[in-house]
């Protein structure tokens, strides 16, 4: 239809009087639409004013080309680029995890985006559950957004629209219920709470007090999806863009900054290759947790959480790896969980309490293979 409205306009060269046209939203357009904005723009010769972020482009399925925005001279002619760097909704510590992990593909246009609003030290929260408890782990961590915010909305957001399926039981004794309709999850226990689950891609320009993120599994329809890299779609679909998983990676942005507060990734035993990047990308930031000691992640897989366990021929405690025996990390010191510094030399032991001649320090767990050693005032 929209092929066919050029053809029209080419065909009858209508008079239009706009002085402006004005898109939003551009980093979405189609090849299509843009042809039908450039015959419009040529009869009327109005000024064109576009406006989008190439960090949220997300509907390539549907046809858009990302490269009509980041090639945006070479389609419009000479222009004014100005950027809009100011944000109101993330923290900044959100901001700066997020940013970081959507300009590693370089193809994205290098910004500094801003936030004003107080500091948030936890942004990201990873949640590791069986599948056979999927219920009951979303349902805790709704508690435990409502405990530390109250009664505000919740985003629940899925990659594919059926993601929320394994967290509804089939027996009449499921607590959680969704209405398809209304994007409403009815919670046993959170009538009163706004939660709604919809799909990443509809989300695109929502916000929620607080989101939560399922599906970070590492599955053919996981998140990222990877049928979406096949090389037969891109013969279907426009542009190939050569960064793996560069459109996924983006939609996995949009989830990520839904949030005015933090966001929850619910992550099944074989996380996904998003969550893990994260978590490596980020280990300093996400070990430092006083609160939430099982949530201290083992420096070695990344993706386990250190466990306190117990010996059984002495009884004495120590950590252990949440995924043993895919991982048998240990330590000796439980003080880890107190607190977690992260070794930042060899990224893989913590810093624990010594003392020698000099006083007390903090040593590497990993010493003698590595000496780092921070001095204690
Ligand atoms: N100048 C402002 N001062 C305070 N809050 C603002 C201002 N501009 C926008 N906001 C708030 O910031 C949030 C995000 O705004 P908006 O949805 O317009 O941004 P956006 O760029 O379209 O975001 P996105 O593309 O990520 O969906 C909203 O809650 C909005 O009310």
């Amino acid at each position: 239809m929209i092929n066919q409205a050029t053809d029209l306009i080419k065909e009858n060269k209508p008079q239009y009087t706009y002085q402006h046209i004005i898109i939003d939203e551009y980093q979405d357009i189609s090849y299509s639409r843009f042809n039908l904005i450039k015959e419009i723009r040529e009869l009327s010769g109005a000024r064109l004013i576009c406006v989008g972020d190439d960090w949220q482009s997300i509907y390539r399925f549907a046809g858009s080309d990302i490269s009509l925005f980041s090639n945006f001279e070479k389609y419009v002619g000479t222009y004014e680029q100005l950027f809009i760097e100011q944000t109101y909704r993330n923290s900044q510590s959100l901001i700066d995890i997020t940013s970081n992990y959507i300009q590693k593909n370089k193809k994205q246009i290098q910004k500094n985006p801003k936030s004003k609003k107080k500091h948030l030290e936890n942004p990201i929260n990873f949640v590791y559950y069986s599948q056979d408890n999927a219920e009951e782990a979303l349902i805790n961590e709704i508690q435990g957004l409502i405990d530390k915010n109250g009664n505000k909305p919740i985003l629940v957001l899925g990659r594919h629209s059926f993601d929320i399926n394994e967290f509804i039981k089939l027996t009449p004794n499921s607590k959680i219920k969704y209405h398809e309709r209304s994007d409403k999850l009815e919670i046993k226990g959170f009538e009163d709470v706004d939660i709604k689950y919809i799909t990443v891609h509809k989300s695109k320009g929502l916000e929620a007090d607080n989101v939560i993120v399922l599906n970070l599994k590492n599955h053919l329809l996981g998140f990222p999806n990877k049928m979406t890299d096949d090389p037969m779609l891109s013969l279907l679909l426009s542009d190939d863009e050569k960064y793996r998983f560069a459109e996924e990676r983006r939609l996995f942005y949009v989830a990520l900054t839904r949030t005015k507060n933090e966001v929850v990734l619910l992550i099944p035993n074989n996380a996904s290759l998003f969550a893990e990047e994260l978590i490596t990308d980020n280990a300093f930031l996400f070990t430092v947790t006083d609160e939430k000691p099982s949530k201290t992640n083992c420096p070695y897989c990344k993706t386990g959480q250190l466990l306190i366990r117990h010996n059984s021929f002495n009884n004495n405690q120590f950590l252990g790896c949440s995924h043993y025996p895919g991982c048998n990390q240990t330590f000796n010191n439980i003080e880890i969980l107190e607190k977690t510094i992260l070794c930042s030399s060899c990224r893989s032991g913590f810093m624990t309490k010594r003392s020698g001649r000099f006083g007390n320090f903090l040593g590497c767990t990993n010493y003698p293979k590595c000496t780092n050693t921070i001095k204690l005032q």
